[in-house]
């Protein structure tokens, strides 16, 4: 569904543990109808910057809205069109995936006939259907990273933010994921990904942010990056390696 807000919009957000501050200052506004990627080495803060988006940490100090909608003083409201998928999917071993799915439509209120036929069809796109009566903890790790692809996109949300969200699969799985996620924005939604395979933040996403220890160091479409970094030929690996290793 269109809006006039951005999708996802950080003002001055910042997050210490302590003595450490683990993103320092961070804004950014993200329009909705796109793949978005968040990129930055190791420990630079993308998981602390996604889970302050998901309500799961709070920030020190300044704003986030999803639509319009600040996490920070309206959560329940605002997180209402957000779908998070954590790196390390939470799942309960002893449910089958449709039980999941249900449980899961059940705390966002969903009628129980609405929740099953989103089940069915969730499991069947993306080939779980014939696995319906195993108990999840028998999944392999790819099975389980899309089981809980499915169960954030059963309320329908317009904003999905996703921590390496195809990390562990296999090609065929990575592609039914991407082929979701393509479906899922052009259908007017929005997608914030955090990825380590830079390969996939270039095909997919079509505006970048680099982090670096808390900060952005770089922002924009591939092209207005490699501007940035003065190399205006350069593979997105290339770019992401010439602004870290500058700042
Ligand atoms: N709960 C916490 N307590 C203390 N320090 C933390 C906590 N969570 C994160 N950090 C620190 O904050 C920094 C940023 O961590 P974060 O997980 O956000 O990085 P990241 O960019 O997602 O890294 P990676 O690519 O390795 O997943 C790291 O130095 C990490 O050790």
């Amino acid at each position: 569904m269109a809006s006039d807000f951005p999708a996802l919009e950080l003002q001055n957000v910042q997050k210490t543990f302590g003595a450490f501050t683990a993103v320092h200052h961070l804004s950014l506004n993200i329009a909705a109808g796109q793949i978005y990627g968040l990129l930055g080495p190791n420990g630079a803060g993308k998981t602390t910057t996604l889970r302050m988006i998901a309500g799961l940490l709070i920030p020190d100090q300044g704003n986030i809205r999803i639509l319009g909608e600040s996490v920070v003083s309206h959560p329940q409201q605002a997180k209402r069109p957000l779908a998070y998928l954590p790196d390390e999917p939470l799942l309960y071993g002893k449910l089958r995936p449709m039980e999941h799915l249900e449980f899961v439509a059940g705390l966002w209120g969903m009628k129980a006939s609405e929740a099953y036929r989103e089940a069915e069809e969730l499991l069947k796109w993306l080939d779980l259907w014939q696995h319906r009566s195993a108990f999840t903890e028998s999944y392999s790790r790819g099975m389980k990273q899309k089981l809980a692809l499915a169960a954030a996109l059963i309320h329908k949300p317009q904003v999905m933010v996703l921590d390496e969200p195809l990390t562990g699969l296999d090609a065929a799985a990575a592609r039914q994921v991407k082929d979701l996620l393509s479906q899922f924005v052009k259908d007017g939604n929005t997608v914030v990904l955090t990825t380590h395979i830079l390969e996939v933040a270039e095909r997919m996403a079509e505006r970048i942010a680099i982090i670096n220890k808390g900060q952005i160091i770089a922002e924009g479409s591939l092209q207005e990056l490699r501007t940035q970094s003065g190399d205006t030929e350069g593979s997105l690996e290339d770019v992401f390696l010439d602004l870290v290793g500058e700042a």
